[in-house]
Formats: C-alpha cells, sequence, structure tokens
C-alpha cells in the first residue's frame, strides 16, 4: 500500500485534541498507511534573527506513524506569501470579493518562492509510490515545482474555498500562470458543484482546455480529472462530545440561564467572508419587525480572531463592535441583552453543547467554501428535540443541506423573517428537517470524504505520458 504525503499550509498534530477537522479525517487513512504530513511550522524568521527569503530550517517530529515535517518562513516570504498573495489577493477574489483584493509588487512572487522552497524541501522526503495530497490556494503550484524537479507521484489537490466564475478568476494578477500550474496534478477536487462548474467553465474558455469523452480536462500537455468532494464532518465525535460530562454540563447552564428566552448561535472566524455585519443589522430587523422577540431572542455570536494583520479583517472587527454596542445599546434591558458578542476562540469541545442549547443556528456567510459548522450544529441537536439551521444559500454546505431554511444574507427583511419561522416551528417539523438532514451528514462524513478523494486518486488510470516530469 502506498504513503500518504499531505501537504498544508497548516499543520497539526492528530495525537492533539483539537487538531481540526483535516487532522482527524486524514489522521485514520495516515495510521493506516503509515503517513508524511508537510507544510509550514508557523515559525516567522525576522532577517535579523537570520531569515532569508527562499530558505527555511527543517522541523521533524513523530506523532505514532505519521511523520510531522514543517519549514520556518522567513519574514518577507510569510507576509507576501500569506498576508499577500495568498490572503490579500486569493481568499477574497475566489470569495467574489474584488473590492478586497489588495495586490501589491512582490505578493506573486513571495508565493512562488515559498511554494518552490516547499518543493524543494519536501522532494527529498518522497518515495517513488507515495500519494501526494496537497491542499488550498496557498500551495496551488506546488504540483509544478515537484514536476518541474522531477517528481512522477500521483498527486491530487483539494481547493477548500470556492472556485469563482471565469471573470472574477481572471481579474487575478498572473491568474494564467497559476490555472495553468493546476494541470500538473492528476485530480483535482472541489467542494459543491457550482465550484467543479465554475472550473470548467474557466479552463475552456481561458485555457480552451478539451473535455475528453471521459470527462477529464485536457490543456498545457496535460491531462486532469476534476470532481465534487464535498467535506464532512466527524459526526460520531460531534455527538459524543455533545454527550461528554462537559458537553452536557454547558448545554444545561445554558438552558437553565436562557430558561425564559429563546437562544440563537453563531460561530465563525472574524471574516468578511461570513457575512457578520449583514447578520447583525437582520437580528436587528427581527426585533423592530416582531416585537415580541424583545427580552426573549439572545444571539451568542463567537466571533473567533484571524488573519488580524490584514487590513480588512481590521476593518471588521471595527465594524462588528459598533454594530453590538449599537443593537445592545438601543435593545437592551437592565436583565436582558441581546447579542452576546464574544471576539475570541472557542475551545472545539465546548461548541457541542453550546450548539445544542440553541434553538437556531445561524450560519450566513456570503460566500463559504464549505462551513463545517453548519454540519457540526446539525449533529450536536438532540433528534427528540431539534433547533433550526437558516444557512445562507451561498455556503457550499447548501448544495447538500436542502432540509435547512435557506436565505440569501444580503436580503435582510426575508432572512429577519425566516429566523422568525426557525423559531416558531413546530416540534413534528424541526424533527422531519433534522432527521434528513442528519442522514445526509452522517452519509457524506470527513471519513466518506478522505476515502473518496484517495480512493479517485489511487484507481484513476494515467496514461505513462501524465508521469512524465514536465
Ligand atoms: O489557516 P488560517 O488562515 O487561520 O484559516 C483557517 C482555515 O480557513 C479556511 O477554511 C476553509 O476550509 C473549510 C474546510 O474545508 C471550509 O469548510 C471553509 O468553508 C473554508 O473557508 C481555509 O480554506 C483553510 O486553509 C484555513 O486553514
Ligand atoms: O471559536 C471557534 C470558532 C470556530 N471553531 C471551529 O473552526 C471550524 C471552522 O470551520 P468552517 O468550515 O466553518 O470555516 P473556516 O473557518 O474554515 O472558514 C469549525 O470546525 C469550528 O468548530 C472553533 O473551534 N472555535
Amino acid at each position: 500500500m502506498s504513503r500518504l504525503v499531505i501537504v498544508s499550509n497548516r499543520v497539526a498534530d492528530p495525537r492533539k485534541p483539537a487538531a481540526g477537522g483535516l487532522a482527524v479525517a486524514l489522521g485514520e487513512s495516515m495510521k493506516k498507511t503509515g503517513a508524511l504530513w508537510f507544510g509550514w511550522s508557523g515559525e516567522i524568521i525576522e532577517e535579523a534573527d537570520g531569515g532569508v527569503p527562499g530558505e527555511g530550517r527543517l522541523h521533524t517530529e513523530q506523532a505514532g506513524n505519521i511523520e510531522l515535517v514543517t519549514v520556518d518562513l522567513c519574514r518577507e516570504d510569510h507576509d507576501a506569501y500569506y498576508l499577500g498573495y495568498a490572503n490579500g489577493v486569493l481568499w477574497p477574489v475566489f470569495h467574489y470579493r474584488l473590492d478586497l483584493g489588495n495586490y501589491e509588487p512582490g505578493f506573486a512572487e513571495g508565493y512562488r518562492r515559498v511554494n518552490e522552497l516547499f518543493a524543494r524541501k519536501l522532494l527529498p522526503l518522497l518515495r517513488p509510490d507515495d500519494q501526494i495530497w496537497v491542499h488550498d490556494y496557498h500551495l496551488i503550484p506546488l504540483a509544478a515545482n515537484l514536476r518541474a524537479m522531477g517528481c512522477r507521484n500521483r498527486m491530487g489537490f483539494f481547493l477548500h474555498i470556492p472556485m469563482p466564475p471565469p471573470l472574477i478568476t481572471a481579474t487575478i494578477p498572473h491568474q494564467e500562470w497559476l490555472m495553468r500550474t493546476l494541470f500538473a496534478y492528476d485530480l483535482l477536487g472541489f467542494q459543491s458543484d457550482a465550484d467543479l462548474l465554475n472550473f470548467s467553465h474557466y479552463v475552456q474558455s481561458e485555457a480552451h482546455a478539451d473535455v475528453l469523452p471521459d470527462g477529464r480536462y485536457r490543456a498545457f500537455d496535460r491531462t486532469v480529472q476534476a470532481g465534487a468532494f464535498p467535506i464532512g464532518i466527524d459526526v460520531d465525535e460531534l455527538i459524543r462530545l455533545a454527550e461528554t460530562k462537559e458537553g452536557s454540563q454547558m448545554f444545561k447552564r445554558l438552558r437553565e440561564e436562557y430558561s425564559r428566552r429563546q437562544l440563537l448561535v453563531g460561530v465563525d472566524r472574524l471574516d468578511y467572508s461570513k457575512g457578520l455585519p449583514q447578520r447583525m443589522r437582520t437580528f436587528r430587523e427581527l426585533l423592530t419587525r416582531f416585537p415580541e422577540n424583545k427580552n426573549s431572542a439572545t444571539l451568542i455570536q463567537i466571533a473567533s480572531p484571524s488573519r488580524e494583520d490584514v487590513d480588512a479583517y481590521t476593518n471588521i472587527r471595527t465594524e462588528m463592535e459598533h454594530l453590538c454596542g449599537a443593537i445592545n445599546g438601543d435593545f437592551g434591558e437592565l436583565d436582558w441583552m441581546p447579542i452576546r458578542y464574544i471576539h475570541r476562540t472557542v475551545a472545539r469541545k465546548r461548541l457541542p453543547g453550546l450548539y445544542r442549547a440553541s434553538r437556531v443556528g445561524l450560519v450566513t456567510p456570503l460566500r463559504d467554501g464549505m462551513n463545517l459548522v453548519a454540519k457540526e450544529y446539525i449533529a450536536a441537536q438532540d433528534p427528540e428535540d431539534p433547533g433550526v439551521l437558516v444557512l445562507s444559500r451561498f455556503a457550499g454546505a447548501a448544495e447538500q443541506l436542502k432540509e435547512a431554511l435557506l436565505v440569501n444574507p444580503y436580503d435582510i427583511e426575508h432572512t429577519a423573517k425566516v429566523i422568525q419561522q426557525a423559531l416558531h416551528m413546530p416540534l413534528d417539523e424541526r424533527r422531519t428537517r433534522h432527521a434528513a438532514l442528519l442522514q445526509r451528514i452522517k452519509d457524506q462524513d470527513i471519513h466518506w470524504w478522505c476515502r473518496t478523494f484517495l480512493d479517485t486518486l489511487a484507481n484513476l488510470d494515467l496514461p505513462p505520458l501524465l508521469l512524465d516530469a514536465k
């Protein structure tokens, strides 16, 4: 059985409890076959401390039969690659926010340099039959760098964020080069059919790719398979966490504290793609349009700090503080505040109890690759008395979770009405919707996602031409 090599910007120790979805998902496959997980160490080396562009020290750690290998980045590389091209350009544009894309000379160069550094450090660690799985927008050109260095292994890539329509993608500086490098992979995975369709349109209209009879795409002398593989969660783990002592204590405490009230919950990174200001305005509309919710409906909004060195993220923090302060000031009473706004990361194990105590889960991004919180909210519910998920139709999750109440988060009045509907939904309807949603996230959980992608990669019929280094 071939060894699995995972490459992602962030690497997590799969032995640690808060390792996150990717570590849990891949952990199972990695444990079976032994694996190498390669990425950034999280360390930034200042020039004064010897940091040199395009160079970085390697760290190796053994976690069971998984080898974690990480590389440091110097300040200049980190800023141009992570803050600059990845999160200042690719993230906003892939989330349809051309207005927030901020390209500066040097960003693309830094991004290329770090991908080249990753390839150079990874190559000597590879065995000929390793299967390589690269994750996300930080590392799109990695396969092209590896191929140029002679790597002939099977390589797959998964894009965790949305794939926008061709003319939006076309605004990215250096986009022809970037998109061409995707053809160095053997398999490309997207979160949804909509993303796959956008990719298909792009390569046909901009790269003049041919669609082969078996559905693969051919361009730049290479052939690539592409598919939609919606990422899932570890449903069993979520249910278990909701039922642990800590989970049920959190649930009980919140239910007691809010026994005369109805809780709504939002859990997001503080990211402009998550539609948080629109959600706050919608909550204001709910209180204004349906005054019976005053002194009752309470929104707990967790906004976990994220990418604070990128300007657009500072602005959204200020906007949220202003909006929450104004709503609490206008509607709050001595014994009730409409919004509990928490600008902190809440430990993963505390979330299931919070989800379960909340009558309504608000997941209303303006655009999102998938959104795992939507799935976690469903998994954590008590099937006998479940809450209702209000979900943006612009989250990748909406393609699978049709029994949620789907909304357009830009339409504040309509979304407020839908939240009111959720707050008053009869028990029978809540149970029916929840049962269908739970079944869907169980059928396509994190293990299904991992298995399906890796089996597809392993079973690709690759003609020898594809294995030639280009
Ligand atoms: O590493 P950071 O810059 O701190 O950001 C955290 C992660 O955010 C993004 O998550 C995406 O992947 C999720 C799982 O597939 C998906 O549900 C969500 O919709 C996406 O936004 C990012 O893509 C990751 O690379 C980051 O590590
Ligand atoms: O304070 C927080 C906020 C979020 N999360 C977790 O972070 C992930 C967020 O994933 P999602 O796909 O919803 O969005 P992303 O942040 O990856 O864009 C979910 O597993 C959340 O449970 C967490 O543990 N604590």
